[in-house]
C-alpha cells in the first residue's frame, strides 16, 4: 500500500530530491484527514463534552456519567445531529492540517536521511513526526479552539451565543482579535509535538511488526495498514490525553478565567480534581483513535496509490 512498492524501509518515499512524493504526501494527508474526520467526529463530540462539562455541586449527579450516557442523552436532546456538530470547522481546519502533517513528517524525514539505504531509527520517525506537530499548529489551533466552542454550545442550557463556525470566529475576533483566536497556542504545541512523534513513530513501527519476514512494508494489506494506522492513533492519544484536557478548559473558558494560560489550569485541576481529572475523556477518545486513524492512514495510502497511477 506504498508508492514505492519495490523498497523496503521507511526511507522509501522520502529519498533526497524525490519532489512529488512532498506533494503527493500534501493531497494524500488531507485526503486521510477527511477520512479521519467523518469516522471520528461523533466521539469527539463526547470527548469534548466528558472533559467540559460542570463539577457537580454536593449530592448532585455529573451530567454525563459517561461515554455511552453521553451519547444517549445527545442523541435523545439533539438527535443524531447532535454528534455531528461542529464538523464543519474541523473538515475545513483538519482536511489542510493533516496535509501539513503528512508533508511536514516527510520533509522531517527527508531533512534527517545520510544514506537512502539505511532506514530512519525510531528517534529519528520520532523526531519528524514531532516537526509536523509544530507544523500544524497554527492551523490546528483556530479550528480547534471554535469546535470547542460549539460542541460545549450545544450542551449548555439558555440561548446559543455563536449560529456556527464563521460566527463563532467573527466573534472571538471581535472579542479579543487573533489572541483570542489562538487561545491554547501553547496547550496545542504541548500536546502535539511529543504526540504526532509517536503517532508517526509508531505506525511505521507496527507496519514494521506485522510486514513478514522477506517482505516490505510497502506490500502490507488494507487491513494491517487499517490496524497499524489504528494503533498509531491509540499510541498518539496515549501522549496527547492530559494536554488535551488542559487545552480543552483552556480554550473553552470565559475570557480572563485563566491569567497564567495552561498553567492555571493545570493549578486549578490539580486543587479541585486531582490527577485523574487528566484523563477525562479517555474512553471516548481512544474508541475514537483506532477507526478514525485507521481510516485517514488507509485514505492516506490508497490516495498515494492514486496519484502514483495518475502521474
Ligand atoms: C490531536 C490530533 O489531531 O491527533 C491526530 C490524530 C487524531 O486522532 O485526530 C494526529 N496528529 C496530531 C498527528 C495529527
Amino acid at each position: 500500500m506504498s508508492s514505492n512498492t519495490n523498497e523496503s524501509d521507511s526511507n522509501a518515499e522520502v529519498k533526497k530530491g524525490e519532489k512529488v512524493s512532498g506533494i503527493k504526501s500534501f493531497f494524500a494527508g488531507g485526503a486521510g484527514g477527511m477520512c479521519c474526520v467523518a469516522t471520528g467526529h461523533p466521539l469527539d463530540t463526547i470527548k469534548v463534552r466528558l472533559q467540559t462539562q460542570p463539577k457537580p455541586g454536593p449530592g448532585e449527579q455529573p451530567r454525563y456519567l459517561g461515554t455511552l450516557d453521553c451519547a444517549k442523552k445527545t442523541i435523545a436532546k439533539e438527535g443524531f445531529r447532535g454528534l455531528y456538530k461542529g464538523m464543519l470547522a474541523p473538515l475545513a481546519g483538519v482536511t489542510p492540517m493533516f496535509a501539513v502533517c503528512f508533508f511536514g513528517n516527510d520533509l522531517g524525514k527527508r531533512l534527517q536521511i545520510k544514506d537512502p539505504n539505511v532506514p530512519l531509527t525510531k528517534v529519528q520517525l520520532f523526531l519528524a513526526g514531532g516537526l509536523s506537530g509544530v507544523f500544524t499548529t497554527s492551523i490546528m489551533v483556530p479550528g480547534e479552539r471554535i469546535k470547542c466552542l460549539l460542541q460545549i454550545q450545544a450542551d449548555s442550557h439558555g440561548p446559543q451565543k455563536y449560529k456556527g463556525p464563521i460566527d463563532c470566529a467573527k466573534q472571538l475576533y471581535k472579542e479579543g482579535g487573533i489572541r483570542s483566536i489562538y487561545k491554547g497556542t501553547a496547550a496545542t504545541l504541548l500536546r502535539d509535538v511529543p504526540a504526532s512523534g509517536m503517532y508517526f513513530m509508531s505506525y511505521e513501527w507496527v507496519k514494521e511488526l506485522l510486514t513478514p519476514a522477506g517482505h516490505s512494508k510497502s506490500e502490507l494489506s488494507p487491513a494491517r495498514v487499517l490496524f497499524a494506522g489504528g494503533m498509531a492513533g491509540i499510541f498518539n492519544w496515549l501522549v496527547a490525553l492530559p494536554q488535551d484536557v488542559l487545552k480543552s478548559r483552556l480554550q473553552t473558558a470565559p475570557e480572563g478565567r485563566y491569567p497564567n494560560g495552561i498553567r492555571s489550569v493545570f493549578t486549578e485541576l490539580m486543587a479541585t480534581e486531582g490527577p485523574a481529572a487528566l484523563y477525562k475523556g479517555a474512553t471516548p477518545v481512544l474508541l475514537r483513535a483506532f477507526p478514525a486513524n485507521a481510516a485517514c492512514f488507509l485514505g492516506y495510502e490508497v490516495t498515494i496509490k492514486l496519484l502514483d497511477m495518475l502521474f
